[in-house]
């Protein structure tokens, strides 16, 4: 640590890390984004000291949110949207300062979408230990340099005890619907079994009600991958005197993640054993052309996302299982009364379909029974972020209720 401030003159009050870091006078040299960076369409809000049910205490946390739509007199036409792993707050709009990709759900939200925003609120928080613009490992620590490896350990149910303070916060006590895709769909399930009072409809797409061994095992290599790079040092690398970061585990787990996120049937159908930069077909020179994808998506991902984030969530995710403390996965469904629309695709290899129909099997309020909502659909896990009509037609299913 080169650079501290003493505790007890730590500000309480918003900071930015660009006021500290302008102090710090050291540029940041991970993905994601940073303060200092264009803000776009941020906006941030101060939910204060976090103590996590580890018992460890994140102070001067904030939440980055972006939102959508007028929120009404009466308040009660927000909506919530929890983002995917390496998602943000960014639903609709184009990439561009402060925002490293496109919305993620541009066909879902606006003006007579979906999610209308002429007569909804769309609510949408980067989830806590993210990197673009909540507190996470990248933030500065009280210490006044970046938690690094040390920030806390942070499960599912602590990021959505943040993101509850972050909607009361905003004045919202109730939302119309809380919808979650992928690690977001853990994150409204927890949602409404934990403030089941805060909520009047779900939608869990593509999530499972707990993580299995089959995920924590996917999950494991990924972390590997990262903490084994020679330039991560146990997550403390913002300082590297020659500004490198653990980019190659970082891209290594998002190729493996990637694999995972698209369907075996998909990947073949789309490169089959096609040769790129061609100089052998037996592999001297050039590259299989999904091997080129491949490189090419997890090369793109370390300039977006910081790999201490990566650990951070892909662990929160490790942790989710609806059932501890309540007495068990089926308990915890059965109090989920209100309107649930459970998504599953039949071609996910990563959250199988088992998880969701576990999820619609249990909940009483599941809109199709027993059996979880189904999307045709080649993409695999990723059908959440590509098949725009087959998910609005349900989404809209569930808000008309
Ligand atoms: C809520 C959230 O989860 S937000 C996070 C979602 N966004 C992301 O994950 C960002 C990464 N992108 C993706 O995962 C995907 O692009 C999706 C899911 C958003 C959309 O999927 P698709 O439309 O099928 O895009 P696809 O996976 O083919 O990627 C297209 C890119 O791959 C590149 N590409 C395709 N084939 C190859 C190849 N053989 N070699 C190298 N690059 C290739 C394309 O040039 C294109 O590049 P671009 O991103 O600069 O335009
Ligand atoms: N493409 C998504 C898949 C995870 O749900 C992401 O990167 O977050």
């Amino acid at each position: 640590m080169d650079w501290q401030t003493p505790e007890d003159s730590f500000p309480t009050d918003f900071i930015t890390d660009a006021q500290l870091r302008a102090l710090m006078g050291r540029p940041p040299i991970s993905g994601g984004w940073r303060d200092g960076d264009p803000v776009g369409e941020r906006k941030f809000v101060n939910i204060g000291t976090v103590t996590t049910e580890q018992g460890e205490e994140i102070p001067n946390t904030r939440i980055a949110y972006e939102s959508f739509g007028e929120l009404n007199e009466q308040r009660d036409n927000a909506i919530l949207v929890f983002h995917a792993l390496t998602g943000d707050s960014h639903l609709i709009g184009p990439a561009g300062p402060g925002h490293p990709t496109d919305g993620w759900w541009t066909e879902i939200v606006g003006p007579g979408k979906p999610l209308d925003t002429d007569r909804y609120c769309i609510v949408a928080p980067n989830v806590l230990g993210g990197c673009q613009g909540s507190t996470g490992p990248g933030s500065l620590s009280p210490g006044g340099h970046e938690w690094g490896g040390s920030f806390p350990y942070l499960t599912v149910r602590d990021q959505v005890a943040a993101a509850a303070r972050f909607a009361t916060e905003l004045g919202i006590d109730r939302f119309h619907t809380v919808i979650g895709g992928s690690m977001g769909g853990m994150h409204a399930l927890e949602w409404a079994i934990s403030h089941p009072d805060r909520v009047e409809r779900l939608a869990v797409i593509a999530a499972p009600p707990v993580t299995t061994a089959d995920q924590i095992g996917l999950n494991l290599v990924q972390l590997e991958a990262i903490r084994s790079d020679p330039y991560y040092h146990g997550g403390n690398y913002y300082d590297a005197p020659d500004g490198t970061g653990p980019h190659h585990g970082l891209a290594t787990a998002r190729r493996l993640a990637l694999l995972n996120y698209r369907s075996n049937t998909e990947l073949d159908d789309r490169f089959g054993r096609s040769w790129q930069s061609a100089v052998s077909p037996l592999g001297k020179g050039g590259r299989f052309a999904v091997e080129s994808y491949l490189d090419f998506h997890g090369n793109k991902f370390t300039r977006r996302f910081d790999a201490n984030s990566y650990v951070t969530l892909v662990q929160a995710m490790n942790s989710h299982d609806v059932g501890r403390g309540r007495g068990g996965v089926r308990a915890a469904l059965s109090t989920l009364q209100l309107p649930t629309l459970v998504l599953g695709i039949p071609s996910d290899r990563l959250f199988t379909l088992e998880g969701q129909d576990e999820i619609a099997r249990h909940t009483p309020g599941s809109l199709d029974g027993d059996r979880a909502t189904r999307i045709d659909s080649p993409f695999g896990h990723d059908a959440f972020l590509i098949e725009f009509a087959l998910v609005g037609a349900q989404l809209e299913r569930l808000l008309k209720l």
